[in-house]
């Protein structure tokens, strides 16, 4: 039996059989914390990513819970970022990259054959470390996605979901004035907090973001954490970040990968305060990474 606590997380005391001791598979032993959850957005169960004959995730068991903002951390090159693309399949496009195991959102394999992946990252969308706007004006970046997904009828309409997400995403008093400008005039936080608005403007249900402060500055970045926390009542967010400040100012959750194991998970303040394993330890405490 798993144990559950107030919020529907449970203990991985467990699931798959897992033992305390360390295994082959599982040299740190198995996760430790709270990996699963009763509302689970996505359910991931023995999730391996390989570059070639090179595994860079390895057998990785975790719900992301609706609704919840979740933190990935660890040393670099532990499989975070590769672990974040797989939850919309953006794995694909990279020769030579194979996922195995079960992936659901919502219930639904993400890797199905007949999954459109384009509907997929429609609904989870994704924000990248570096701004990354169109060469376009601020009202045709944020306009695209909607124009392509056929969600307005009327010019108007697209008006309203344009407004409706810039200023979802804080930035509509900055720009409404300058709507036919380019994006590309404007600073870097300006144009990552654009990349947000233009992640919403196709109404997902989840938001991918993939180190989306390590190109800002500090006021800059306060301002997208500041938009996190408030995305976080109408989103599901999960965001890899090398900050542990960051990790544990903006999410519920973190996990701490460790050469693509999941080695430790479980709400914030718990990782931070009295962390299980002795690896998730040595890292928040500096001795590595
Ligand atoms: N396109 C690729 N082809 C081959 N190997 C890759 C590719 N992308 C990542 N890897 C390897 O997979 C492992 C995990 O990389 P990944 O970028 O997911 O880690 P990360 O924890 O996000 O790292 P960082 O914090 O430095 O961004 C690393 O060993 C990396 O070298």
């Amino acid at each position: 039996m798993n144990t559950m606590n107030a919020t529907g997380i449970n203990a991985a005391t467990t699931e798959g059989g897992q033992t305390a001791d360390a295994t082959e598979d599982r040299p740190y032993g198995p996760t430790r914390g709270q990996p699963f959850a009763d509302e689970a957005k996505f359910k991931l169960r023995d999730v391996s990513v390989y570059y070639g004959d090179t595994a860079a995730i390895k057998k990785v068991s975790l719900d992301v819970a609706r609704n919840e903002v979740i933190s990935f951390i660890g040393p670099s090159g532990c499989g975070k970022s590769t672990f974040l693309r797989t939850l919309n399949r953006m794995n694909d496009s990279i020769d030579g990259c194979r996922v195995e195991g079960q992936l659901t959102l919502d219930g639904d394999d993400i890797y199905s054959d007949s999954r459109d992946v384009v509907e997929l990252r429609a609904r989870v969308g994704m924000v990248f470390q570096k701004p990354n706007p169109f060469p376009k004006s601020i009202y045709d970046n944020v306009a695209y996605g909607p124009r392509i997904h056929g969600l307005a009828n009327r010019k108007s309409e697209l008006d309203d979901i344009v407004e409706r997400s810039l200023r979802g995403a804080g930035l509509w008093e900055e720009v409404k004035d300058r709507l036919d400008s380019p994006a590309t005039g404007f600073s870097g936080g300006q144009q990552q907090r654009l990349c947000i608005a233009r992640a919403i403007a196709v109404s997902p249900e989840v938001v991918l973001m993939d180190e989306p402060c390590s190109a800002l500055d500090p006021i800059a970045t306060a301002k997208v954490e500041e938009l996190i926390s408030e995305l976080s009542e109408s989103y599901t967010i999960v965001i890899v970040t090398h900050s542990m400040q960051q990790a544990a100012r903006v999410s519920d959750r973190t996990a701490y990968f460790h050469l693509g194991h999941l080695v430790e998970v479980d709400e914030t303040n718990q990782v931070f305060t009295s962390p299980q394993h002795e690896l998730t330890e040595s890292y928040i405490t500096g001795r590595f990474g």
